[in-house]
């Protein structure tokens, strides 16, 4: 198993945008990623509002993250597709203007229905704008530390996350008027991704009519046959993927807050910050385990650890009363390492025109297990009437967070074990 083609076209060995170019588009792929993550995550710290102020299940919260995925288990594959024809710049000022609309939706509608179709729209634009920045990112930084970059990338993207958790304490106005102000402030945001996004795809033409960037001349037809030539170790990263941002994204960006309110007693602004902690370690650890890796030349033992620090802090949070420092911080550090190891060395899997489609296949599997997961943990919270009279109701949700981490471990065991020992990586340009 080969961690990069042989006869991948090799984009580092091209000529390539100059550094000057690279770092304004490298700022402006941030501050989008910024809003774009800040959206993601409004839901959260409102889920509480929600069922007091207006009586919504957890079914229906999950429902909110869940129907951000659920189109994406069909889309996400043509929107990588559609990077790798119509170029990152144009798809992220797109799928950019989508996303806006669909936050503007969700916070001034009058109903479920209305919000769920917010988030859906949102959805539709979010993942295949997330796709286009990673190739931006791998369009101006390819062959020159690009897992350094793409970890800096996410790191300001994860700043967004933060700032959604944190925004119980820095905006307790708004929060003290109710579920709407937080969600309205969530739109002003994904609103100024949008400007990023549009200076991103003004700067862009310059270098894309040079023919210094990859253009949908190069991006070969979708064959289902191309999909046979991944070898196994890119099945066992896609299986991890599924598997660990199941369990990460439905746990931390949807129930998490409220587990903290009412099985561990925190106030709705001490509950965000504990969450928060998660994503300000990622700030930080994301871009240096990146460094680290682009240093060392090493991915699948890493991402391991990563993998396997995620089902460890699940145990301590559920079964010990030890501190809620420690599982955050477990949590923090696989939230940092698995990502930071995982999109450069899916950019090393396939070659750089096929990249957007590889990655579009990755998370068509990883919504449809993010959209099950809160969807699953959703159910099973009502089921076992989960909530701060009755604590003990959230076993089952960590429970089932619990096995698939574990599953999602085994997989990145796996991936070790075929494609990832030094010799491996070594020899394929590390
Ligand atoms: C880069 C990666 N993003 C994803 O995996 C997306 N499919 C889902 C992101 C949803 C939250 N922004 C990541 O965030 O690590």
């Amino acid at each position: 198993m080969s961690f990069k083609p042989a006869a991948a076209p090799s984009f580092a060995a091209a000529a390539q945008p100059g550094r000057g170019v690279a770092w304004v588009v490298g700022v402006l792929v941030a501050i989008a990623l910024f809003g774009n993550f800040y959206v993601y995550d409004s839901i959260g710290p409102v889920a509480d509002l929600l069922q007091q102020q207006r009586g919504f299940s957890d079914t229906q919260v999950a429902l909110l993250n869940a129907i951000y995925s659920l189109p994406n288990v069909v889309l996400i594959l043509v929107g990588g597709v559609l990077v790798d024809r119509f170029g990152a710049a144009r798809m992220t000022l797109m799928t950019a203007g989508i996303c806006a609309l669909g936050a503007a939706l969700t916070a001034f509608s009058p109903n479920f229905a209305g919000m769920a179709a917010g988030r859906l729209l949102y959805g539709i634009g979010a993942e295949t704008f997330n796709i286009a920045t990673l190739a931006a990112v791998a369009d101006y930084f390819g062959g020159r530390s690009l897992a350094l970059a793409m970890g800096a990338e996410l790191a300001v993207g994860r700043m967004g996350s933060y700032g959604a958790d944190m925004s119980p304490t820095w905006f307790a106005g708004a929060y003290a008027q109710g579920w709407q102000p937080p969600l309205v402030i969530a739109t002003a945001i994904a609103a100024t991704s949008f400007a990023a996004a549009f200076g991103y795809w003004w700067v862009d033409r310059g270098p894309r009519r040079a023919g210094l960037l990859p253009t949908g001349k190069t991006a070969e037809k979708f064959q289902w046959r191309d999909l046979l030539h991944f070898g196994r170790a890119y099945w066992y990263l896609l299986a991890l993927c599924v598997l660990w941002y199941s369990v990460i994204l439905a746990f931390r960006s949807t129930f998490s807050i409220k587990y903290f309110q009412h099985a561990h007693g925190l106030d709705l602004a001490t509950a965000g910050e504990m969450n928060s902690y998660v994503f300000l370690a990622a700030v930080f650890a994301t871009p240096a385990f990146g460094w680290m890796c682009d240093r060392l030349g090493r991915y699948a033992p890493f991402l391991a650890l990563g993998a396997l620090l995620l089902p460890v802090a699940l145990g301590v949070l559920a079964l010990t009363h030890w501190s809620l420092w420690l599982s955050t911080a477990l949590i923090g550090v696989s939230f940092s390492l698995v990502p930071a190891v995982m999109w450069p060395l899916t950019s090393r899997l396939v070659a750089p025109n096929r990249f957007g489609t590889a990655i579009g296949l990755m998370w068509v599997a990883q919504n449809a297990g993010i959209s099950g997961a809160n969807l699953a943990a959703g159910w099973l919270n009502d089921r076992f009437g989960a909530g701060a009279a009755n604590p003990a109701g959230y076993g089952g949700m960590m429970a089932f967070f619990g096995a698939a981490s574990v599953a999602g471990c085994a997989c990145a065991l796996l991936l070790w074990r075929t494609a990832g020992r030094r010799q491996h990586e070594l020899a394929h340009g590390g």
